[in-house]
């Protein structure tokens, strides 16, 4: 058979599937609009919950168990993220607010865990991003956490001291730096890289061996030193993929972060309690008295009960000088009956205890 008989055969091939995905994903679409129906009438006065955290991390987990190749799960599980963030906008589009602005890791950590049908809110902070999800201007909000290089953001920990959101969510987002610059800039003259703190951090060694002497002006965001460099001939950006496309940039160098698996952990902040997906997560806050032994007390219920702990960060208390508050992560979720009795014994041991949340453990 000739090549374009081959091809001519294949692609009609193709062309049926697609019209059995079109129908398929149509009937999934229709059937979503049901959903919604009677999720409206279900909530009667009060307003409707249409995302479903736990429900959207199932059908992630099975698509991923079910998946028979060529593509990888997370491929696969990308598709169905898409095709369920259209699902959801026909019930309700989704409001989240983010630390932005445009172009920023912090965006690309909202789509991949909500999808492109979203819409999606810049902030200028972190406070305004909890502010927004707790005045009810959003239904989420998304704040980075902590990275694999340079650990907690601080900031994000505090705010929860404050507010009374939730935790909904978490999401992982793979962070690679490039070194960026505009169709402008004379590459051999560079004597300024702009980028954000954090970013500066990741790239430290990689900066030192390569431009030692160029000054590094730490700016609010990666998106802020992109959009900066574009009226300055003289100077580079520290950026991600985002906002190189956002800015129209391009790297001199791809992938300078020091540690090739750098990673941020972000939280989706909310109003409501999630159900339990199966595999999920629980954050609470705890302030300990002051007394011989407090730590030990906390954290000796989860090793007596077998509960792995994820995650375990100090902050300074702002109402007592040298006391303490702390976050600890663990697996399980508070309406687990093992977790309800650890959960108990620590209230009973310590000065004040906040369950932040249940969420669904990351999927993708
Ligand atoms: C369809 C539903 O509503 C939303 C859309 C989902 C989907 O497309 O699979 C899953 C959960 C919800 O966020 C549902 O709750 O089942």
């Amino acid at each position: 058979m000739s090549t374009e008989n081959e091809l001519k055969g294949l692609r009609e091939n193709i062309d049926a599937i697609d019209s059995q995905l079109i129908e398929l994903i149509s009937e999934r679409a229709r059937c979503a609009e049901k959903v919604a129906d009677v999720k409206s009438k279900a909530s009667e006065n009060e307003v409707a919950l249409f995302y479903r955290p736990e429900r959207e991390a199932q059908v992630l987990r099975s698509v991923m168990e079910r998946n028979p190749g060529p593509f990888s799960n997370e491929e696969m599980a990308r598709l169905f993220r898409e095709i369920m963030s259209s699902c959801l906008a026909l019930e309700q589009p989704v409001r989240v607010a983010f630390l932005g602005p445009e172009g920023t890791f912090t965006q690309q950590a909202a789509l991949k865990h909500f999808g492109k049908s979203a819409v999606a809110k810049p902030m200028g902070a972190i406070d305004e991003v909890f502010r927004e999800v707790a005045a009810g201007a959003v239904n989420y909000g998304v704040v980075p956490v902590e990275n694999s290089t340079e650990g907690v953001v601080n900031h994000t920990l505090d705010n929860f001291i404050e507010s009374s959101v939730r935790i909904c969510g978490e999401v992982e987002l793979r962070i690679h730096h490039h070194l960026l610059v505009a169709d402008t800039t004379k590459i051999k003259q560079i004597s300024r890289v702009y980028s954000h703190a954090q970013s500066f951090a990741q790239c430290r060694k990689w900066l030192d061996a390569n431009y030692p002497t160029v000054e590094r002006v730490a700016v609010n965001s990666n998106a802020d030193a992109a959009k900066r460099i574009k009226s300055e001939w003289h100077s580079a950006a520290i950026a991600g993929d985002m906002a190189q496309d956002l800015y129209d940039l391009q790297p001199i160098e791809e992938k300078i972060e020091d540690h090739p698996d750098n990673t941020t952990r972000f939280l989706i902040i909310g109003s409501e309690s999630v159900a339990p997906s199966g595999n999920d997560k629980t954050s609470i806050v705890v302030s300990l008295r002051n007394k011989p032994g407090a730590l030990h007390d906390l954290l000796r219920p989860f090793y007596e009960n077998g509960i792995d702990l994820t995650r375990v960060e100090t902050r300074p208390s702002r109402n007592a000088k040298w006391t303490y508050i702390f976050f600890v992560d663990f697996i399980g979720h508070c309406e687990d009956e093992v977790v309800k009795s650890v959960l108990d014994s620590i209230a009973a041991n310590s000065g004040d205890l906040r369950i932040l949340g249940s969420y669904p453990i990351a999927v993708l």
